[in-house]
């Protein structure tokens, strides 16, 4: 390897996962390391470009849609050439793939890249310890993805007891070969362990990495229908006007059951008007973070739904029926409890962060439990 050549890292792992988490880790703790980064977004709506901290200049999106589909080996040239003019100075690029993607495709597309300022360097599988079982039985394949890791992170540690950690820890570690397996909270891993994978690459004992050819066969081998994307179905909804808490919670307490992953951002305007505020779902964790609006910028509520089996046109039209219908309408003094059930506890751990060392919300505002409600609702959780 030329001392020129940058490692390109794919991030993957199911919907949810914590890939953004730690993308946001990483890029806050890299002390000095100049991180480019590629999201590819699985909704219309860019919600992970916009979740993703120190964007400006440096951050691709590859738009709507499954990688291994929406973009072929050329366009994703076209995004390595942008990231790896000398201008740039980036000494690591990390892919963070779809939750839906298939990272074999992503690492075969690396490999035929015809830039030579890049080399792949290695595949990391970000794993929600919470919901382990839950998507080994929803998606088998996500055996074959862990046994094509150089790194797996049993991210959400938090969520579970110490036993039940160490029983996933070692079914991963089971599935995963050779790879390395390290737990994490947060995604807060240390940064070291994803940008030496160049080295590990060029190690001619790192022959865990698969060829070229290898990747390649596979997948032609295996029919496209049959990737995890084909099975669900993605809406986005935008709205101009603010959304009634009341009537959003409503929505989200009674979401079904395959509506698996929302991601945006709410408006709830007068009910909070200094705020936005960054939704996660997956599965049947939620979890809101308030944030301040960004200066200048448009106020809109931005939400992508990932699930299925689901009526799509069904889950908009609700969603519409949340929208605050004018100045008769407005939201009442306590509408907005229900939602801040869902506002972690700073002390708890990190929320998402939309600015590089910007703490999502202000902890000092959160630091209390005004309202005797205990914001980290764990039977929520496991309801
Ligand atoms: N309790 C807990 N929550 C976490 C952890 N990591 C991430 N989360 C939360 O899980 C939700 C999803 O995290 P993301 O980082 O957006 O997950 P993702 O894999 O990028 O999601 P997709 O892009 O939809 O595939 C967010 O609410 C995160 O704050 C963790 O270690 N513990």
């Amino acid at each position: 390897m030329s001392a020129q050549q940058i490692p390109v890292v794919v991030l993957a792992g199911f919907l949810g996962s914590g890939k953004t988490t730690l993308l946001n880790h990483l890029l806050r703790t890299a002390r000095g390391t100049r991180v480019g980064v590629m999201v590819n977004d699985f909704g219309s709506i860019e919600i992970d470009a916009m979740t993703v901290a120190g964007q400006v200049g440096s951050t691709v999106s590859l738009g709507n849609g499954c990688l291994c589909c929406a973009v072929d080996a050329s366009e994703l040239d076209t995004y390595l050439e942008a990231l790896t003019r000398p201008s740039a100075r980036l000494d690591v690029i990390v892919i963070e793939a779809s939750g839906l993607a298939e990272p074999q495709e992503l690492v075969r597309m690396v490999l035929a890249s015809d830039n030579e300022r890049v080399v792949y360097g290695g595949l990391v599988e970000v794993v929600d310890a919470a919901e382990f079982d839950a998507t080994r039985v929803r998606h088998p394949e996500t055996d074959r993805h862990l046994a094509l890791a150089d790194l797996v992170v049993v991210n959400k540690a938090d969520r579970v007891p110490e036993d039940e950690l160490r029983r996933v820890r070692d079914a991963v570690t089971g599935l995963a070969g050779r790879a390395a397996v390290i737990t994490a909270a947060y995604g807060r891993v240390d940064p070291e362990l994803l940008f030496d994978r160049a080295a590990r690459v060029e190690d001619a004992a790192g022959a865990r990495q698969l060829s070229f050819e290898d990747l390649y066969a596979d997948a032609y081998e295996r029919d496209h229908r049959d990737h995890p994307h084909a099975a669900y179905e993605t809406v986005s909804f935008t709205a101009g006007e603010p959304l009634h808490p009341r009537r959003l919670m409503d929505f989200l307490d009674s979401r079904p059951e395959g509506l698996y992953r929302i991601k945006g951002f709410v408006d709830f305007g007068a009910a909070d008007p200094d705020n936005r505020y960054a939704v996660h779902a997956v599965g049947r964790f939620l979890r809101f973070y308030p944030e301040p609006w960004p200066p200048g910028g448009q106020r809109l509520t931005q939400l992508v739904l990932i699930g299925s089996g689901t009526d799509g046109e069904a889950l908009l039209r609700a969603l519409d029926g949340c929208r605050v219908a004018g100045p008769h309408d407005t939201p009442e003094d306590h509408a907005l409890w229900g939602v801040l059930r869902y506002v972690p506890d700073p002390r708890e751990g990190a929320g998402p962060v939309t600015g590089p060392g910007t703490p999502a919300y202000d902890t000092d505002l959160y630091d209390t439990d005004p309202y005797g409600t205990a914001a980290y609702d764990e039977a929520a959780d496991r309801a």
